[in-house]
């Protein structure tokens, strides 16, 4: 029989959107670790398992998942069917894709689930159904916004692409360029790079982070030249971090940061832009790189994929990333444990 690794509770995996990868990979990820002493159970209408080819078992409550891991992928049910066809999403399904996250960290926060591990989403479909969130993100900001942070640690929401070689934090994420250039300050800068260092601190064993703070603009700006935001914004946050301890450079041209040996110089880089901070993260490692929220009170992971709907039931997707993203909630969460 499985025993729930260390002294944490099993991780609870959302079922993410029904006609994508999520399915299929959460299947993969069970062969993978039934017998490993790490559990998960998901949060799951039953049909979308039904024909997955494997044993599942139904629960009632995250304490089940440990005794049936073993044996069969624990499904606790969200009460509410789909419809379902690979390779399409359907906003149709919106409302049980939304109560999935929704109970995931109901039980996150009740501390049932040690964890939320969440498979992706069609955005454009949950958005086109009246959901008003850009992204997981800024929804589970917004569901644990009343739960006080844990030590007193810095509230976020705060995006982290984590791979093997680079750690990555968009400082604006799901925006246009222009507002994202629009809204970007020095008060933004320097809160992301303050969860962005708390969390290396305390969730990944770093004891002096080096932050590595890019520019917006070509050049950083080459000197107001190519845009004034690096000098008006980002310059003064640096300044300001430094002046509190915080080990931080940059402005720095966002071109140059993630050669190899630049990245030896720093634990993780804070970009100003989404792509400036994705696409590194995704080059380097589109299979092991996790995305993680910091500045929660709970502990969320992902992985850093999207629902690869033109895949879907085609037994292409890897379960790579999905794996990493479980295995790094464990890590997190025996830390914390660990920390109490
Ligand atoms: N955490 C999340 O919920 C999350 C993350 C990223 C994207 N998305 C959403 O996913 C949707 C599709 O986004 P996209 O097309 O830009 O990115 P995508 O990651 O779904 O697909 C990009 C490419 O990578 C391939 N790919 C993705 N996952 C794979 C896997 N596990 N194994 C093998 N190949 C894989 C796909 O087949 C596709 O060719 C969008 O609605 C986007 O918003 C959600
Ligand atoms: N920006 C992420 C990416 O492109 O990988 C993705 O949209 C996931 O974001 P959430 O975790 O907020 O859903």
């Amino acid at each position: 029989m499985t025993t729930q690794r260390g002294a944490i509770n099993p991780l609870a995996l959302t079922m993410g959107e029904p006609g994508g990868v999520g399915a299929e990979i959460t299947v993969s990820a069970w062969h993978k670790l039934r017998g490993s002493g790490l559990c998960f159970f998901v949060l799951s209408s039953v049909d979308l398992f039904e024909t997955a080819g494997v044993p599942i078992r139904e629960i009632n409550a995250p304490s089940e998942t440990a005794k049936v891991f073993d044996d069969a992928l624990p499904v606790l049910p969200l009460g509410q069917s789909v419809s379902m066809t690979l390779g399409e999403a359907s906003p149709g399904n919106a409302s049980a894709v939304i109560a999935s996250i929704d109970k995931a960290v109901g039980y996150a926060l009740s501390g049932e689930a040690s964890a939320v591990v969440t498979n992706p989403i069609q955005k454009s479909s949950l958005i086109a159904s009246g959901f008003k969130f850009p992204g997981h993100t800024e929804f589970l900001a917004d569901l644990t916004n009343n739960t006080p942070m844990p030590n007193g640690r810095t509230r976020g929401p705060v995006m982290m692409l984590a791979g093997p070689a680079l750690k990555t934090v968009p400082v604006t994420i799901h925006q246009s360029v222009a507002s994202a250039a629009a809204d970007l300050s020095a008060a933004m800068v320097e809160k992301v790079a303050k969860v962005t260092a708390e969390a290396l601190q305390f969730d990944f064993g770093v004891a002096n982070p080096r932050l590595a703070i890019s520019g917006l603009n070509p050049h950083a700006g080459e000197d107001g030249a190519l845009g004034k935001e690096d000098l008006a914004e980002i310059a003064p946050a640096v300044a300001s971090l430094k002046k509190r301890g915080v080990d931080a450079r940059g402005p720095l041209p966002a071109d140059t940061m993630f050669h190899e040996e630049a990245r030896a110089t720093y634990d993780a880089a804070l970009c100003m832009l989404h792509d400036q901070a994705l696409i590194p993260a995704k080059t380097l490692a589109f299979h092991d790189a996790v995305n993680v929220t910091l500045g929660l009170p709970i502990i969320r992971t992902s992985p850093d994929h999207g629902t690869a709907l033109d895949i879907a039931g085609k037994g292409l997707a890897r379960a790579d990333s999905l794996l990493a993203a479980i295995r790094l909630a464990a890590t997190m969460a025996e830390s914390r444990a660990s920390a109490q």
